[in-house]
């Protein structure tokens, strides 16, 4: 169990808030985490729900320093019980689950209780390939294999034929397909059209909310009211910015390419922003009144934190009056890893896999 002292603050706010509530917030979820899609700010946010709440989640159980640190499960490893850290207490039920994995649907089922929630985040491909790529250097490495490149054009060479950089037989990789990957898609699914779209359909069962990073306000009120929620919970700062991310333009021939290449994503993505959009056009004539609503304070909170002192929020149609903490500011800006080590140490976790060696490099 989580206990620390920025959860109490945030608890007495909540008891105050629930007592309009006519539903019962949802505790137990499972956030699948994909890659490059504004993922780290929606763990973010789960963290903090999880410490005002005094909830448990999975944690990943590779040693600290490896490359995959954290990591529940790597792509291609088949998810067995020892990949999440077991509790001291010797119980071996998460409420709360959002470090990358791959979703898999009997094993997740055999860790998380019966009546958890299950959300995702996906990204348009194209950006998420562009924030792919830049994150984890390929402009770099691509130089490095092939000297003949430049660090400012390797993305359009890499575009322009990406088969002279990846095996054709290489499906899943950090710039192709990753977001399905992530969602559980494997080789069968590119080879046979019935198998994807049944895939596909088990996924719009599973998931309660698939939200979009285009969307991303508007995904978290939808999180918010499908989870029964306060607006409180669903503040953040965005985590995990390029900020140095250069402004580059493609030609449509470059889209096309990356649309061919990366084919998997563009469905999965497709699929689910089109129910995405339905769900969002269903909603009721207070949501657009919410949303700027929900915008305004975002901004408020982001700057004042920013000035490290407590925000107050104040009361309106959508909640009563709350406090950011300088605290709660600070966990919300605080790195993935740096927010898991303290994860770790307040849920008193120790991991048990033995220690292999790629050390995980900080991009920026
Ligand atoms: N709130 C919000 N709104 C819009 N965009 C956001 C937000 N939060 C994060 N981001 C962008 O998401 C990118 C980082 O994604 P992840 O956190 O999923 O990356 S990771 O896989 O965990 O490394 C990264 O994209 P790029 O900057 O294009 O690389 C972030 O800028």
């Amino acid at each position: 169990m989580w206990s620390h002292p920025v959860g109490h603050v945030l608890m007495h706010n909540r008891e105050m808030t629930l007592n309009k509530a006519k539903c019962l917030p949802v505790r137990n979820i499972a956030f699948i985490k994909t890659h490059k899609t504004g993922s780290s700010t929606v763990s973010n946010i789960l963290l903090n729900f999880g410490l005002a709440n005094n909830l448990t989640a999975a944690l990943p159980n590779f040693p600290k320093g490896h490359s995959y640190y954290n990591y529940i499960t790597k792509p291609n490893e088949n998810f067995v019980k020892e990949m999440i850290c077991p509790l001291t207490d010797g119980r071996q039920e998460y409420n709360l689950l959002f470090y990358h994995c791959v979703y898999n649907k009997t094993a997740f089922r055999s860790i998380m209780p019966e009546n958890t929630v299950y959300i995702s985040i996906l990204r348009e491909p194209f950006q998420q390939f562009l924030s792919s790529f830049f994150y984890y250097r390929i402009d770099i490495s691509l130089v490095k294999d092939f000297p003949a490149l430049s660090n400012s054009t390797s993305i359009y060479s890499f575009l322009s034929n990406p088969y002279n950089f990846t095996k054709e037989e290489n499906h899943f990789t950090y710039t192709r397909n990753k977001q399905a990957e992530d969602l559980g898609f494997r080789e069968e699914h590119l080879r046979n059209n019935e198998t994807l779209k049944q895939y596909l359909l088990g996924l719009e069962k599973d998931f309660l909310l698939v939200m979009i990073m285009e969307y991303f306000e508007e995904s978290l009120l939808l999180l918010r009211r499908e989870l029964c929620w306060e607006m409180e919970d669903i503040i953040h700062i965005p985590n995990n910015v390029n900020k140095k991310k250069e402004k580059l333009t493609f030609d449509e021939e470059y889209l096309q390419s990356h649309r061919r290449f990366s084919v998997l994503d563009y469905i999965v993505y497709d699929h689910f922003l089109k129910i995405f959009e339905e769900k969002l056009n269903s909603q009721d004539e207070s949501f657009k009144a919410e949303l700027n609503h929900f915008k305004r304070v975002l901004n408020l909170v982001q700057l004042g934190c920013s000035t490290g002192n407590d925000v107050w929020v104040n009361e309106s149609l959508w909640h009563q009056s709350f406090v950011v903490t300088q605290e709660r500011c600070r966990l919300m800006t605080m790195r993935e890893l740096d927010s898991l080590d303290l994860i770790f140490e307040i849920q008193g976790a120790k991991r048990t896999l033995n220690a292999t060696h790629s050390v995980r490099t900080l991009l920026y």
